[in-house]
């Protein structure tokens, strides 16, 4: 089995739902990921573990999803300098709004890339990693290249009649 070059974790089996928009686009991408449920508040030692062994166990990108009070993906950005994406889980009583402000109102110095709330999020958290990596990648870049283009192809034939 290849090293994994994306982390994908999350703070609850519960939002798998959507994160898994994000591995989705990993797999299409022939990007090797590894996913786990981590969290901040009910798992502290192991995210703190998770995160300080990242880079040495070859992640480039962490993609952290979590909802709620959403402190996942800040706390793994405290204890890493790889880039982190955020991924707002949409929360029931707040609709992600929740999620959304505790993962991007990071303070100066400790950068959180912070996506959309919920499935699409997810799935720019996957593109982004993507697009991270392909700098240094050029058959990655390629394949870039031609999901843009079919994304171009999809909006020329569902136009208007
Ligand atoms: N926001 C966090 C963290 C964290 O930030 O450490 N850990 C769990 N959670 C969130 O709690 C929500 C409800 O979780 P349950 O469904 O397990 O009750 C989930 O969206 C999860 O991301």
């Amino acid at each position: 089995m290849s090293k994994a070059t994306v982390g994908v974790v999350m703070g609850s089996s519960s939002d798998w739902e959507t994160m898994k928009n994000a591995c989705d686009i990993l797999e299409s991408m022939e990007i090797s990921y590894e996913k786990k449920v981590v969290s901040a508040h009910r798992t502290p030692d192991l995210m703190f573990q998770y995160a300080e062994t990242a880079r040495e166990r070859g992640l480039k990108v962490i993609i952290a999803g979590a909802g709620g009070a959403a402190h996942l993906p800040g706390m793994i950005a405290a204890k890493t300098t790889l880039p982190v994406i955020g991924v707002p889980v949409q929360s029931r009583a707040l609709h992600g709004m929740d999620s959304l402000l505790s993962i991007v109102q990071m303070p100066a110095g400790i950068p959180v890339a912070t996506v959309a709330i919920g499935a699409s999020g997810a799935i720019n958290a996957g593109l982004l990693a993507a697009q991270f990596l392909s700098a240094f990648d050029e058959p990655l870049k390629e394949r870039l290249d031609s999901y843009r283009k079919s994304l171009e192809q999809k909006v020329k034939e569902s136009d208007l009649k």
